[in-house]
């Protein structure tokens, strides 16, 4: 897909967020940028040098002055010639101008993710890294921008590529054999040290996999559920992490019934923490959908945190859940708290808050992806990278002949090919750019 293909329309957008803002930047890119800078800015300044101009309208009236920025295609965002007008961000500055380039002969309002799919047509970017730039742009956390930039900047793509070299290098050695056994004196089999590589990839693509979890957690959040008896004080727990009143808390027994969730950013991790109807056995209809949803959550949590108010009814037939578990005692403000083990808080006082606090984030961090891993972020990577094992694995299998063995290495190669976007992709485009903001 390399080189600079020629779209009929010139796209922009305004790239920038929402106005009004103190500057508001927006893109173009295509063949009639330079014409379109002439009648808009009065002429196009030298490549990737910021000037200040008049920017006019249709009839010549003056709409602003701005920077104006020319980049030349192919050295440009998308590869094609690019020009950024940096305005104040007022919206009838910014309506006025959009009206401007609309009237232009050859340009149109960009769709969402354009300039980014035309980069990746012009061979800028790969598929990962478009992806990549989706999630960079929707990072909250610090990890997750840590992820998204690694893979932005070619972590996969550098991943992927060398894997694909070793498959086709595995493939030529095969057509070797292939070639030299039909003549009469058959070299020593090179097979050997090819399947031993064969065997170690399906290995490292199996483990490369297996982060897919881990970076679950990263992009959408570690789960915490508390749990425990009614009253325990689970409510006004969560209300301390989120810091403000987002669930109700009475002296009543039985207050919460649905799920209350809320996400936080604890140490540059995002944790959705959900709080949940007290566990007990109860008559009451309403109640008891609450309770089973509970447990419900509970089976799903990446850690569950069961309160249990030291003076209070200890939670009966507490469920079971997988999750990894920790006791919290709550209500220390009151005194009399056990010499179990667990950590003590007051969510009331906020003794014992920062150390549960930190002791969630260190759980997060641990089953989150390292920082600068290289892991797939979407599924439809992992599912392509599954196909591509399963292709390798079946090489391995010796039973049938090496034309059949080596058909499989370059089913595994194309399922790598689809998961960058070297081949056979029209079809995901689609799915794929839709899930960026216009501008982008
Ligand atoms: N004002 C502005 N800021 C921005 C962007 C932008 O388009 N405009 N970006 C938009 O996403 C990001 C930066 N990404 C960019 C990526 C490539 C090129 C570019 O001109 N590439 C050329 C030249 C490379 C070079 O000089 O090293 C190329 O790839 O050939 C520009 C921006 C973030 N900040
Ligand atoms: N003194 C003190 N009281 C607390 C503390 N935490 C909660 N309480 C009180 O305990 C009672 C129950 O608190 P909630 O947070 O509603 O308890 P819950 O576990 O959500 O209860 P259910 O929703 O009924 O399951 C309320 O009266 C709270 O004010 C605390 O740290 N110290
Ligand atoms: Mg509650």
């Amino acid at each position: 897909m390399a080189g600079q293909s020629h779209f009929p329309d010139t796209i922009f957008a305004l790239s920038t967020g929402g106005l009004p803002s103190g500057v508001a930047v927006i893109r173009i890119s295509g063949q009639h940028v330079a014409p379109a800078l002439e009648g808009l800015a009065g002429g196009v300044p030298a490549p990737r040098r910021a000037v200040l101009r008049r920017i006019l309208d249709a009839a010549g009236a003056p709409i602003d002055r701005g920077l104006v920025l020319f980049f030349q295609g192919p050295e440009s965002f998308t590869g094609e010639d690019c020009a950024e007008l940096h305005l104040h961000g007022g919206r009838s500055v910014v309506s006025a101008t959009l009206a401007a380039l609309a009237a232009l002969p050859g340009l149109r309002a960009a769709e969402a993710g354009e300039f980014t799919r035309r980069a990746f047509i012009n061979g800028k970017i790969d598929l990962t890294g478009a992806e990549a730039l989706a999630d960079l742009i929707a990072a909250e956390t610090e990890t997750q921008r840590r992820m998204a930039l690694a893979n932005a900047e070619g972590g996969q793509a550098q991943l992927y590529s060398g894997w694909r070299h070793r498959l086709l290098h595995a493939r030529a050695m095969i057509e070797a054999e292939l070639d030299f056994a039909d003549e009469a004196d058959v070299p020593g089999s090179v097979s050997g040290t090819v399947w031993a590589d064969m065997a170690a990839l399906a290995q490292e693509i199996g483990n490369h996999i297996d982060g897919y979890r881990a970076a679950e957690i990263v992009r959408d959040g570690f789960r915490v559920v508390l749990v425990g008896a009614p009253n325990a004080g689970k409510s006004s727990l969560l209300n301390a992490l989120a810091r403000r009143d987002v669930a109700i808390v009475t002296d009543v027994p039985g207050t919460t019934r649905d799920l209350v969730e809320v996400a936080l950013d604890l140490d540059g991790m995002k944790v959705l923490v959900t709080d949940t109807a007290g566990i007990r056995s109860t008559s009451d209809v309403v109640e008891r959908i609450g309770v089973d949803r509970a447990l419900e959550a509970a089976a799903r949590a990446d850690l569950v945190v069961q309160l249990i108010d030291p003076a209070g009814e200890v939670a009966q037939a507490c469920g079971d859940w997988d999750a990894p578990t920790i006791r919290v005692w709550t209500k220390a403000d009151k005194g009399g708290t056990p010499e179990h083990e667990g950590q003590a808080i007051s969510a009331l006082t906020g003794i014992g808050m920062a150390e549960l606090i930190a002791e969630i984030a260190r759980r997060a961090r641990g089953a989150a992806a390292p920082a600068g891993a290289t892991v797939p972020s979407r599924l439809r990577q992992v599912e392509l990278l599954r196909a591509c094992r399963s292709h390798v694995k079946s090489a391995l299998r010796d039973g049938h002949g090496l034309e059949l063995r080596a058909e499989e290495l370059r089913l595994a190669g194309d399922a790598l090919g689809r998961i960058t976007g070297a081949i056979d992709v029209e079809d995901l485009l689609g799915v794929i750019f839709s899930e960026f903001c216009i501008g982008k």
